[in-house]
């Protein structure tokens, strides 16, 4: 037995000095940039995101409408690996197929269908546009499109058919599938159409541009996209039905994998990564852990893990801490992760990123935690909050909540992992609701104002100077409370 000389410590233990802020040194100038899989030192990162965050590989959070507003707003996304092979490699595909700017046109209806229907549709998709075929397929002959602009059920009925409201096809401005994006959004402004389709030669729908997409395009430069314009995406895997699942999701057009376990210092983690080298080189990407100390680190980076991810019962909903007696405090685990990063770095030459995984219930947790080293965050609750989370939203007492859950919950049912057949044996996570936060463009927006000022504040404008530079200090409980204790909040609405 050997007792670590430290107290383990969390985010919220820490605040930081600021340092000299210079003329250069304005939020504009801000690149909060960052490689996402290892790479020389000095050289660039095969796969860099715009934005350091990545949602988390939880059924509640990671679904393809996540992943395209994420990839959108330059981060990234890791779809779930607790469901059915065919199931994870489909929602892969459905965002490889969203080209950006170019819509996948996957919400239709039958011309036969009611007004109530197709008002569901919008409602159930978040969709500003259903696109009405002849059988109510993606693969059906396109007859035209309904807006919740269309109706009103003040002036129609539910039940009426969505043909006596939609826009006819032959009353609609066009394109042609293979035309440039430029183009496309040429003739949809001069359409004054909200939604442009792109309509083949057999009369099939192969793609929408959307106005809204052109706005947020305009909004968020830095979508990450891969060199044909099609969205990023990562996805989870797991130790146990690897040879099965990684050719499923590389045929799928994942970009990059990461191993989805509470504990990655096993032998278990080395034998996958040994497959992925084997079978595709470093064609394939992928990250492991988690781990919590520099020994776990140097393991899976001598494996060939192309990032590690730092974190075990830190999570929001977490109970692993309660009920097996493992984990470490983030900001300990990263601290000591931080440096075998940088030694494994100066002693190979090899830089593998670090992922900070759980733990951030605020944003100013995300500065502390960028400032302690990690290279890119993976965010749970904080995605889950969102309307492009796939978490259903409810009402509790007039509060609007989404529901959150473990993956170690029951309710993940993820009873394969203990090899137990299927009864699971113990609950590793909580199943519950988190207050509904809006949509997630907004809300990345304002915490990544939140990110760049801070750094301003420190006197940075990269991650890496933020990290080098940084001063951090320990707080005691008091330095929380000592300036509001006896101030009566005044409720006005925030933006989360
Ligand atoms: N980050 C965190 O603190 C935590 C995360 N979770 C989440 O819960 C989910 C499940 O995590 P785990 O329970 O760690 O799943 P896991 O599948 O990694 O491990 C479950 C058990 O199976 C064993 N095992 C793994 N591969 C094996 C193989 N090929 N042959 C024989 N035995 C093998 C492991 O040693 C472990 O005892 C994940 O989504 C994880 O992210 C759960 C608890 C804590
Ligand atoms: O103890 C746990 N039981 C669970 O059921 C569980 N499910 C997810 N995770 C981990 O929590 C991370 C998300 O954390 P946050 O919500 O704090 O962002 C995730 O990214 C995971 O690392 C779990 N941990
Ligand atoms: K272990």
């Amino acid at each position: 037995m050997r007792i670590l000389p430290e107290i383990s410590r969390t985010f919220g233990e820490y605040l930081l000095v600021p340092n000299l802020t210079d003329e250069d040194c304005t939020p504009g100038n801000v690149d909060l940039s960052t490689p996402l899989v290892r790479h020389p030192v000095g050289q660039e990162s095969p796969i860099r995101i715009a934005t350091p965050l990545v949602s988390a590989i939880m059924g509640a959070v990671s679904s393809p409408q996540l992943a395209i507003a994420l990839a959108q707003v330059g981060g990234l996304s890791f779809i779930h690996q607790n469901q059915p092979i065919a199931e994870q490699a489909g929602m892969v595909s459905a965002v490889k197929k969203h080209k950006a700017g170019f819509r996948h046109n996957d919400v239709n209806i039958e011309p036969t269908a009611t007004l109530g229907e197709a008002d569901e549709l919008l409602r159930s998709t978040g969709r500003q546009v259903v696109v009405v075929t002849d059988d109510g397929t993606p693969s059906g002959l396109f007859l035209g499109m309904i807006t919740a602009q269309d109706f009103n059920f003040h002036r129609h009925q539910i039940g009426d058919a969505v043909e006596t409201r939609m826009r006819r096809g032959a009353a609609l401005v066009t394109g042609t599938p293979g035309m440039s994006l430029t183009t496309a959004n040429e003739l949809l402004w001069d359409s004054r159409q909200d939604v442009l389709p792109l309509v083949g030669d057999d009369g099939r729908v192969t793609a929408l541009v959307q106005r809204r997409d052109y706005e947020l395009h305009k909004q968020f430069s830095n979508e990450t996209v891969d060199a044909s314009k099609q969205f990023r995406v990562g996805a989870g895997v797991n130790t146990h039905d690897y040879r099965e699942r990684i050719p499923a999701l590389v045929d799928a057009g994942a970009d990059v994998l990461c191993l989805d376990s509470s504990d990655g210092y096993s032998v278990w983690q080395k034998h996958v990564i040994e497959f992925v080298r084997k079978e595709y080189g470093d064609d394939v990407r992928i990250g492991a852990g988690n781990v919590v100390d520099a020994r776990g680190f140097d393991y899976l980076a001598e494996a060939g893990a192309d990032f590690v991810k730092v974190g075990i019962g830190g999570g929001s909903i977490c109970i692993t801490r309660d009920q097996k007696g493992i984990g470490r405090g983030q900001a300990s685990a990263l601290a000591e992760i931080v440096t075998a990063r940088d030694a494994y770095a100066e002693e190979t030459g090899m830089y593998v990123p670090l992922c900070s995984d759980g733990g951030v219930l605020h944003d100013s947790h995300m500065a502390i935690a960028f400032a302690f080293g990690a290279d890119f965050l993976m965010l749970g609750r904080y995605f889950a909050r969102f309307t492009e989370s796939p978490a259903p939203l409810v009402k509790v007492r007039g509060q609007a909540l989404k529901e959150y859950w473990g993956e170690g919950s029951a309710r993940a049912r993820n009873v394969a992992r203990y090899g137990q057949g299927s009864e699971l044996a113990f609950e590793e996570g909580v199943d519950g609701y988190i207050p509904f936060a809006g949509s997630l463009y907004d809300n990345v927006k304002v915490t990544l104002a939140k990110l760049r000022s801070t750094m301003v504040s420190c006197g940075s404008t990269t991650l890496r100077r933020f990290h080098d530079t940084a001063m951090l200090v320990q707080v005691s409980q008091q330095t929380f409370v000592q300036n509001s204790e006896d101030i009566e909040r005044n409720e006005r609405p925030t933006v989360v």
